[in-house]
């Protein structure tokens, strides 16, 4: 027992000194976020630890029966080692049986041994690489749960890159991470055993060594401090990287239109440069742990034999044999130290990586719509907002008063300058953001108090930059909707006069359209988000710009589908040709994020004020 005791706290000096153990409890607080991860799989990660540990005694084990065959074999006359537990003594060991019969009996027990451990090994290995494959499972799924919550400014403010790189690379890195973990783990448990069998031998060589090499442990620290830096370093390069590479791939016909490879090279290759060095000098701090570890060690042991020899052996308190055979566990020690410590270093390393995915996942500082419990069964007044203000900088309005009754049934056009604010007052109504201060009534309800994905389905929105998922044409304009007629699917692209490119398309409406829909025109993508936005059959229909991209005689016929669809449902159009919104029931005309005209469309010309200004305008340049 005392043995253990003494153990215990001997292998926690050597593997981690005082102040890496103080700094390691803040650790598992730090990162208790991916530790409470493990509660998933709990069956999973306990069968790695036992089957490790297990591993672990077993060769101490074998390490206390090499140790007796080496006795054995060089002083045959000397009372064999015993465990002191009688039945395994004598029906086990064979203390009782002829010298040669010991021997054969424990080169059976270190045959035995040895498979038993690489058996458990092996169950420890599977049962661990599973549980760090699952942990990466949850991970992804927490991330991306996340990221599902997060309200769009978010996505405004943060780098895709940084993003991709935290889902892909940074997540991979976490997963080493804990491979390290249970890596020492093993190792401790394996010291733990042989830091046992040396207290057996000599506990005052065993104190001394287990000091020497504490003080070895302490001095890495500062060492591993380098590794933790380099690793910060890493992970933001890293996610520099991915965003320029990212941007090319994405914004390469912007590239290759402007003539802009070499400015796109000079960036690509700074990035890469810049994680070129910081991964480089990241695996020179790591690369020093091993040698440094080892020449110290070397050392030390090379003192331990000197003081064994001067102070135990000439005073008589140690046998010659003794030392022997403690040096010989010590060596098998040193190894082990200097493993953990190479592993305390890589996991510095992956320091970075903890970072990273702890700051995504960080809910205290991040901005998330919160979701009602009403559920939105379609409009049946109006919409109404009361005094709304909006800014995407809380600093900086972009909406200013807004006051405004959309009714039921009605089309409603919004008309202003570019940067008006036109499109930021469509995105408050499916609650792409909440207003910054007064408020928006559906049927006089607030629209917080609605459940947000029940509000979603009652509208559609056809947008200026419709993307497109790289699947077939059919998936694109069924998107998300399960069990959809085809008939349906068929006749939402004939409104959308989608119709007659798609089957002139190879495939038809199993054509794969490419990422974000490169395979087709401006025109076409628009006539495919028009189709998926009809097949919804909204309540509520936002069209932003929705015919921009069509030539004059597309967007006539399309307009004069959209003027059936709006039959019956409430429409919010922005446009900036007044021609598609002459039929509008309500005219809306914003400034700098003002209203500053409302009314009809006629009403308002014979105003002769903004409208008729645009109008005018439009007029003079045909
Ligand atoms: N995601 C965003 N983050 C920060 N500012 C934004 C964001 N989107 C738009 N803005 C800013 O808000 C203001 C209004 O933009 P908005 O897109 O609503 O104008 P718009 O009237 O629809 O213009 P356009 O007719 O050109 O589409 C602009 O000054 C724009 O720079």
């Amino acid at each position: 027992m005392i043995f253990t005791a003494v153990g215990n706290y001997i292998h926690f000096k050597l593997a981690i000194p005082i102040s890496r153990l103080l700094k390691a409890t803040s650790f598992w607080q730090d990162n208790y976020f991916i530790f409470r991860e493990f509660k998933y799989f709990p069956r999973m990660a306990i069968l790695a630890l036992v089957c490790l540990l297990i591993a672990a005694v077993l060769e101490g084990f074998g390490i206390g029966f090499i140790l007796s065959f080496l006795q054995s074999l060089t002083n045959p006359t000397a009372p064999p080692i015993q465990t002191g537990i009688t039945w395994f003594d004598v029906w086990i060991l064979g203390v009782n049986a002829p010298a040669a019969e010991r021997i054969y009996r424990i080169c059976a027990l270190i045959i035995m041994t040895t498979w038993l451990r690489s058996l458990f090994n092996y169950l420890g290995q599977v049962y661990n690489q599973k549980t760090q494959l699952h942990l990466a499972d949850r991970l992804r799924r927490r991330v991306f749960e996340q990221l599902q919550a997060l309200s769009l400014s978010y996505f405004a403010k943060t780098r895709s890159g940084d993003l991709i790189n935290s889902i892909t690379s940074e997540i991979y890195q976490l997963i080493q991470a804990f491979n390290v973990i249970s890596f020492v783990f093993t190792k401790s448990s394996i010291l733990l055993v042989y830091i046992a069998s040396m207290l057996l031998l000599s506990w005052q060589l065993t104190l001394i060594s287990v000091m020497l090499f504490s003080l070895l442990s302490v001095g890495m620290t500062t060492l591993l401090g380098r590794v933790r830096e380099a690793s910060f370093e890493r992970t933001s390069a890293g996610s520099c990287y991915t965003s320029v590479a990212l941007e090319f791939i994405n914004g390469i016909r912007t590239v290759q239109a402007f003539a802009a490879q070499d400015y796109e090279r000079r960036r690509f290759y700074d990035a890469s440069t810049k994680l070129l060095q910081s991964a480089t000098k990241s695996v020179s701090a790591m690369s020093l742990i091993e040698p440094v570890s080892e020449g110290v060690s070397i050392t030390l042991l090379i003192g331990m034999l000197i003081i064994a020899f001067r102070f135990l052996i000439q005073n008589g308190l140690l046998e010659s044999a003794s030392l022997l055979t403690f040096l010989f566990v010590l060596l098998r020690v040193a190894p082990n130290v200097r493993a953990i410590d190479s592993a305390r270093a890589q996991f510095n390393n992956f320091q970075g990586a903890f970072n990273n995915i702890k700051e995504l996942l960080r809910t205290d500082n991040k901005t998330y719509l919160q979701n009602g419990k009403v559920q939105f069964s379609g409009l049946q007044q109006a919409i109404r907002f009361v005094g709304v203000d909006f800014g995407y900088d809380a600093n900086e309005l972009v909406l200013h008063n807004i006051s405004l009754t959309i009714e039921r049934g009605k089309m409603t056009a919004l008309v202003g300058a570019s940067g008006a604010g036109k499109s930021t007052l469509a995105d408050l109504i499916p609650r792409f953001y909440d207003p910054t201060r007064g408020k928006i009534l559906i049927d006089g309800v607030d629209l917080r108090e609605y459940e947000i994905n029940s509000l979603r389905r009652k509208i559609a929105v056809v947008s200026q930059d419709t993307f497109i998922f790289n699947t077939s044409v059919r998936n694109n304009i069924a998107y998300a909707m399960e069990e959809v007629d085809e008939a349906a699917i068929m006749e939402a692209a004939r409104l959308a006069h989608a119709l007659e490119f798609i089957q002139q398309l190879p495939e038809g409406f199993d054509t794969q359209l490419g990422d974000r829909g490169v395979r087709l025109s401006g025109g076409q993508r628009q006539r495919i988000a028009i189709a998926r936005a009809l097949l919804r059959d909204p309540d509520i229909l936002i069209l932003d710009e929705a015919t921009s991209a069509l030539d004059s005689v597309s967007e006539r016929l399309i307009q004069e589908s959209l003027d059936k669809l709006a039959v019956g449902r409430t429409v919010i159009a922005i446009a900036h040709r007044l021609s598609t919104i002459v039929r509008a029931d309500k005219v809306v005309v914003l400034e700098q994020g003002r209203i500053v005209e409302e009314g009809g469309y006629q009403e308002l010309l014979a105003q002769r004020g903004k409208l008729w200004k645009y109008h005018q305008l439009q007029h003079e340049l045909g």
